[in-house]
Order: structure tokens, then sequence, then C-alpha cells
């Protein structure tokens, strides 16, 4: 039998809430045992947020490129070097990843160990051949994409976010599965590298968390450029084709099936928690695998806490890094943080860009609240106009009692930093009025958010 080595602390997973976790126990003199089995950094860094980020920025300058002329630049054919475009990409996750292991390397205290890890008991953890004990435990594991079991999908090769980090070539005519967060991302920069993209969404319009008109827009925006759009897949199903891969679609209408030469599943992530072995420390998930987490993200075991994406309170980095804020106020600043103090926002990377904080217009109308709503098209934003950019609008949505924002949608250029100007007097719990009377810089897309404030009228 092995003797176990002792640390105050393991944190399994070296996502967006471990790293930062290690740095405060170890600053507070705590000894830690950090384990990745893959990739220092995890999704965010390596196969999501950075390298999507930068593939969207290049995409965005083959669009200027090509619609130069609206602006009076004259351009010669625009070409996209698609190794060129992947170098790019790699060099910001690499430098990116560098900086965050040597970060580790200089905390005292904090040994990383790399390999797989899961459960041998409570307090033990096995990495290989080593075994580990450890006061507390924090699990960081995240998660990946999603594959479900459908018709065909064992039979074909399929591209995830993942994988589709190695892509250096152009498809011809790329299918990309599921209209949501990664699915669209991936859908219009691929349009604009130059390749056929059509989404293929099981649901009767894309991003369907969002509001109708989002949505609505969205597709408008995406269908400008191009992009084919199959809605009500109902019958999603694959069989290899000489020319790539076939994607059954629909069973009642349409082109029965699309082929594509390569197919790009985006259909939702599952959390890293099969492989733990977390009943061996007797940690309890729900039925889609989630770790089960209180409202200061302490399992039901009290000496192990879940944060990031594994615990199913957010899918994003900047929820994964509140997390780690979270549990190192409660457990080294005496300061009782809680995840019920977070408003949900985020950004969708389309181009230009969804900006949402707080609730949607169907989420606040389910409320019961007696609803104010205000709304501006980006063509009567005069920033966005200038630019040459006028798809989208904004919406508002404030509390007619409480005189407070309920939530608000900023689809526009800009939109994912205006959102913001929003988001932050959501947390200083400002009435609509200090938005109403705050002087906004003009020629900014954020100038038009007082004026909408002023026009508020009740949700019909
Ligand atoms: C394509 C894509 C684009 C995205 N874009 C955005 C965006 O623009 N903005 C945004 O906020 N979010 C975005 N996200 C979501 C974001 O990446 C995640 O929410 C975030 O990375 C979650 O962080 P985490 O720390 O919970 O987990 P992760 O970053 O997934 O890290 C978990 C780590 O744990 C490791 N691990 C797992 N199991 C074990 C084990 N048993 N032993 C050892 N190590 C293990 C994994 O290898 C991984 O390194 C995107 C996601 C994808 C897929
Ligand atoms: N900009 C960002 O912040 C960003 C970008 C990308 C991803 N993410 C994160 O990653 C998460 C996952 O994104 P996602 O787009 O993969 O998932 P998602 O859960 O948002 O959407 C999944 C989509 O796949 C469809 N779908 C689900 N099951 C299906 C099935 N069996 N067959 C066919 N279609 C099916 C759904 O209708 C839906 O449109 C998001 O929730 C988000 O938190 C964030």
């Amino acid at each position: 039998m092995s003797v176990a080595q002792k640390f105050d602390a393991i944190i399994i997973g070296c996502g967006q809430a471990g790293p930062p976790l290690a740095g405060r126990l170890t600053a507070a003199g705590q000894t830690v045992a950090l384990i990745e089995r893959k990739l220092v950094g995890g999704t965010c860094v390596n196969t999501g947020c950075k390298p999507t980020k930068t593939m969207v920025a290049s995409a965005y300058a083959a669009h200027l490129a090509r619609t130069g002329a609206e602006y009076g630049v004259s351009t010669s054919e625009v070409s996209v070097d698609m190794q060129a475009v992947k170098a790019r990409k790699d060099k910001v996750t690499v430098d990116s990843r560098a900086g965050l292991e040597s970060w580790i390397a200089g905390m005292k205290d904090c040994t990383l160990f790399r390999g797989h890890a899961h459960f041998e008991g409570p307090h033990e953890v096995r990495v290989g051949n080593e075994l580990l004990h450890g006061e507390r435990i924090f699990i960081n594991v995240g998660g990946r994409a999603n594959i479900p079991d459908m018709p065909g999908v064992n039979d074909i090769e399929y591209l995830t976010n993942t994988s589709m980090m190695e892509v250096d070539f152009l498809p011809r005519h790329l299918v990309v599965v599921g209209g949501s967060y990664i699915g669209l991302e991936f859908a219009q920069m691929f349009r604009r590298f130059g390749a056929q993209v059509t989404v293929v969404e099981k649901g009767p319009r894309l991003i369907s968390r969002e509001d109708e008109d989002v949505s609505e827009s969205v597709r408008g925006i995406l269908e400008h450029e191009g992009i084919a759009l199959r809605l009500n897949a109902e019958c999603i199903s694959f069989a290899r084709h000489p020319d790539g891969v076939t994607v059954g679609v629909d069973c009642t209408s349409g082109d029965r099936a699309v082929t594509g030469s390569h197919v790009l599943l985006a259909i939702g992530r599952k959390p890293n928690t099969d492989d733990l072995g977390l009943d061996r420390a007797g940690v309890a998930t729900d039925k889609r695998g989630y770790i089960e987490v209180d409202d200061q993200l302490r399992t039901n075991v009290p000496h192990i806490w879940a944060m990031g994406d594994c615990n199913g309170k957010g899918a994003f980095t900047h929820t994964a890094y509140n997390d780690f804020e979270i549990v190192a106020a409660n457990l080294l600043d005496n300061d009782p943080r809680k995840v019920s103090d977070r408003i949900e926002a985020y950004a969708l990377y389309v181009d230009p860009p969804l900006g949402r904080a707080g609730m949607t217009e169907t989420a606040a109308r389910k409320s019961g609240r007696k609803v104010l709503a205000g709304q501006r098209p980006m063509t009567r934003v005069g920033r966005a106009v200038e630019k040459g950019e006028t798809q989208g609008f904004m919406k508002i949505l404030v509390d007619a009692d409480t005189r407070q924002i309920l939530g608000a949608s900023v689809l526009g250029t800009g939109g994912d930093e205006t959102i913001h100007a929003v988001l932050d007097l959501m947390y200083a719990r400002a009435p609509i009025e200090t938005l109403q009377r705050a002087v906004h810089i003009h020629p900014t897309v954020s100038e038009l958010l007082p004026t909408i404030a002023i026009e508020l009228k009740p949700l019909a």
C-alpha cells in the first residue's frame, strides 16, 4: 500500500478557478496539490474563449476587407490563409498557457501533478502512481462537448470545439449541428473565412434561451452573410458520403438532408464528473452529472467544494472565476460571498455581438412583475451608423414598482462592452433614474442607453 502525500488542499482541474485558488491558498501559507490531466488553463484558454475569439478577430478582418468598398477603401481580391489564422490563434493560446504555467511554477508550496485524478476516498485522490491526501478538496474539472447517441454519429468523423482548433484548411462546406453559442460563433467565422456553411438546429429558432426578437435578428444577420439555416430539424442523423458527410435534417419538409465536407457538433456540454470516482468520496451529483453545491459552493461533503462548469451554476469563464472568488472569500477573508449575489451576464460573439445582463423579456413577463421596456434599433444609434454596422438593437427592462433594471440585451456593434453600463447599475441596485440622468460620451453606443431609459413604456 502506498503512503499518501499530505496537502492542506487538493485542487482537481486547472481551469479558471483552480489556479487563482491555488494562488490565494499558498499565499495564506497552505500546501496545495494542483492536478491537471491535459492542458493548464482548461477549456477557456485552450479550446474555448481565447482561441475562438482570436479566430473571430481574423474573421472580422476578412469581413472588413471584403466590405472595404462600402467605406471608400478599395481592396483587391481578399484571400484567407487558414494556416496563418491558426498560427495566430495558436500563439495567443500558447502565450496565455505559458503565462499561467509560470505563475503556477512560482507559487510557493504548490505542486502541479500531471495526470487524470480520481477519488479513492473522501480525503484521498489518486493521480497515476501518486496517492494524495487533502484536508480540503476543490473540484474544478469543467466540461466537454456532449455527443448524444444520434443515429449514425458513430459511423462518421465529426469535429467538436476541441478538434476545430486543429483545422488549418478551409472546409468546402461546414455543417454545424447546434444553433446556439458555440455553433453560431464557428458558423459565422468559417463563413467569413470563405466556407459554405449550413447550421442545423433541432429547435424552431436559434439561441432559444434568448428572446424571440434577438433570435430573429441574429438569424437575419447570419442569413445576410450567406449562412444557410435549417431550423426545426427534428430528425438529425448522419451517414458517410463520398463528398464528406450527409446530415439528415427533416422528416417532413424541405430537402431532407444536407451534405457537407465536414460536420461540427455543437450541441451542448457535459460535466467531466463521470470518471472522477465521486462515489468513493460520497459527493452527490444531479441527474445530468453536475455536482450539487450550496450557495457557497460546498458539496454535500463538508470538506469538498466544486467550482466552475462542473457545478452547473454557470457555464462561463467569468462565472468559474467568480466561483473561485466566492470560495476564497468564505475561507480566507471571513466574507460570506455567495452565488446568488451574481447577476447572470454573458456575451455571444457573433458579429455584431450580443451582450446580455439579467432577465430576458420572456423571463420578466413570467415573473409576474409590472415591467417597463425600452428599445432602439442600431439604425438609430449614431456610432453604429458612422461605423456602417447598423444591425441589431438594444432593449432594457425595468421593474415598474422598484424602478430597478431587470435585464438588458444589446445586440449590436460593441454590445459586449456596452452591456456593462447596465450591469454595473444592476449591481448597484440603482433606480432607472440614475441611468436617465447619466451623461454618456458622444459618439458611443452607450450614449443611447439614457435615451432608452427615458422612453420606457409598459410591456404590452
Ligand atoms: C468553444 C467555446 C467557446 C467559449 N467561449 C466563451 C466565452 O467567450 N466567454 C465565456 O465566458 N465562456 C466561454 N466558454 C465557456 C468557458 O470556456 C467555460 O465556462 C470555462 O472554461 C469553464 O471553466 P472551468 O474552470 O469550470 O473548467 P475548464 O476550463 O474546462 O477546466 C477544467 C480543467 O480540468 C481538467 N480536468 C478534468 N477532469 C480532470 C481530472 N479527473 N483530473 C485532472 N484534471 C481534470 C481539464 O483537463 C481542464 O483543464 C466557451 C466554451 C467553449 C467550448
Ligand atoms: N460567448 C460565450 O460566452 C460562449 C461561447 C460558446 C460557448 N459558451 C458556453 O458553452 C456552452 C455550450 O454551448 P453550446 O452552444 O454547445 O450549447 P447550448 O446548450 O447553448 O446549445 C445546444 C444547442 O444544441 C441543440 N441540441 C441539443 N441537443 C441536441 C440533439 N440531441 N440533437 C440536435 N441538436 C441538439 C439545442 O437545441 C441547442 O440549440 C454554453 O452554454 C455557454 O455557456 C459560451
